[in-house]
């Protein structure tokens, strides 16, 4: 791995790989996503049925799955190698073939890596704080922090799998999760949001004297001064002295606002990055829909309710208010959808995001709460109702108009087209103001968002079917 003039670590050169390519074509792993629903006509079920060639992927130097290492090679215990092939995964991808070997070294460096959604970043991480808990002490070793109850959870799940066969103890630190009476907690792994992490490191239900590994996923969110930063922060400054913990940062994107911080926050911290033009992924067709106003945005998604529902879809408003009334709507006139918002009660986003992943939702309402991390391999379409735009504060340019929060879009539009598999995005514009905000993200993330009808259910399907395919 080489550094770049600016001492960043870029993923590896390509050069000879084809020769050591341990995967042939044969060993393809072929995963089939968005199993039709029984309502879908034969028609859509045949060009919707996804078929991802993954090793062909793993093979092609552009592509962020791409990998000239076997898992093997990165230097990980027999039990987490048993947890990583009891998961299904036969080849690292390009970032966590890049940065294990880094973040598994020692003696201990810091981590900021950068790389598409949908890559692979949580095993990388995983697997370090795996690696480095010593399983007979009976101590939190290992921190790691979300945006969101959802993803926490879900972190949690992969740390469940990967560890399977180790002996890991794991606790959760997200609000209203701890039995009352809890005082201390014995868990080699604790993983959640924040505020209760610092609430209970505070109450010294967490005892952080052994902490050796500290991760921070969707990391510029986490770090963002308008955000989780003053909270993350916190956190990070009731670690033991001394630079001893292992600081890692992850995400799909890192802005120049919190690079500085990050760095800071992080020091003499290796860097996997990428370029702006990198940050969508490819795989992930991106389109828009001319839109008459507001009230004709309803229409338009109600009208596509079926295309919706083939595989699973996440529909993303600005406001809980807009996710709540949709949901409302589409329920009244008999449609099947759910609405998850940061306003509802802890126990009740786990039935809904619980329901979502098991299929038996099949199209999510919601806000930027779930943006970001949330991993549902059947999603195969995002829509973008209302444009992800930046708080008053920070995006309006002097214009009084409010700006594009473009890499918010990234991590929308990244619920879909997860590993390789293919997926649609469909912004909804409706006026002037929409209209520049799109033509914003269009510049922004230098990926084209082509127009698909409104008016011809026909046609629109036809050009949805062509970019599945
Ligand atoms: N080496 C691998 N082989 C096959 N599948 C993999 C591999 N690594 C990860 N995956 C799968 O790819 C999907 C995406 O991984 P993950 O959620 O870690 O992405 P991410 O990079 O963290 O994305 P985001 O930026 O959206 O948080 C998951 O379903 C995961 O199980």
């Amino acid at each position: 791995m080489e550094k770049d003039a600016d001492g960043f670590y870029t993923a590896p050169a390509a050069a000879g790989a084809s020769n050591s390519s341990p995967t042939a074509a044969g060993d393809a792993a072929a995963v089939t996503v968005a199993a039709p629903s029984n309502e879908a006509t034969d028609l859509i079920k045949s060009t919707f049925d996804v078929h991802v060639t993954l090793a062909q992927q793993q093979e092609d130097k552009s592509s962020p799955l791409y990998s000239v290492k076997s898992f093997e090679e990165l230097g990980l215990h027999a039990d987490l190698l048993k947890g990583v092939y009891d998961m299904g995964f036969t080849k690292p991808s390009k970032i966590q073939e890049s940065a294990l070997p880094l973040l598994l070294r020692d003696p201990v460096q810091n981590m900021i890596g950068q790389s598409q959604s949908g890559t692979g970043k949580t095993a990388a991480f995983v697997l370090t704080m795996l690696s480095r808990v010593d399983f007979t002490k009976n101590k939190p070793q290992a921190l790691c922090l979300a945006p969101s109850r959802e993803l926490a959870r879900q972190i949690m799940s992969v740390i469940a799998a990967m560890g399977k066969f180790t002996p890991v103890q794991t606790e959760y630190a997200i609000k209203d999760h701890l039995p009352r009476g809890v005082t201390n907690i014995t868990a080699h792994i604790v993983v959640g949001t924040p505020g209760t992490m610092t609430d209970l490191i505070r109450r010294r239900v967490i005892d952080v004297s052994e902490v050796k590994v500290f991760v921070l996923d969707e990391a510029d969110n986490m770090l963002d001064k308008d955000g989780l930063g003053d909270q993350t922060l916190r956190v990070k400054n009731m670690l033991p002295r001394g630079g001893h913990t292992q600081i890692i940062l992850f995400s799909a994107t890192f802005p120049d606002h919190v690079r500085n911080f990050a760095s800071k926050f992080a020091p003499n911290a290796n860097k996997i990055e990428l370029k702006r033009n990198e940050l969508a992924v490819d795989s992930i067709r991106q389109f828009y829909m001319d839109c008459k106003s507001e009230e004709h945005k309803y229409e338009v998604l109600v009208s596509l309710y079926h295309l919706l529902t083939i595989g699973q879809s996440i529909i993303f408003c600005q406001h809980r208010r807009t996710a709540d009334r949709i949901a409302q709507r589409m329920i009244a006139e008999g449609h099947k959808v759910a609405s998850l918002h940061g306003a509802k009660e802890g126990s009740e986003r786990d039935l809904i995001i619980d329901g979502f992943r098991e299929g038996r939702e099949k199209v999510l309402i919601t806000t930027n709460v779930i943006s970001r991390g949330i991993d549902v391999l059947q999603v195969n379409m995002v829509v973008n109702y209302d444009l992800p735009l930046l708080t008053e504060r920070e995006g309006t340019g002097g214009s009084g108009d409010l700006r594009p929060d473009i890499e918010t879009y990234i991590h929308r539009i990244g619920r879909t087209g997860r590993f390789g598999r293919k997926g649609i995005s469909i912004n909804f514009v409706h006026d002037k103001n929409t209209w520049s905000q799109m033509e914003e993200i269009e510049k922004a993330t230098g990926k084209g968002i082509t127009r698909i009808e409104t008016t011809d259910l026909d046609i629109m399907e036809e050009q949805m079917k062509k970019a599945m395919k």
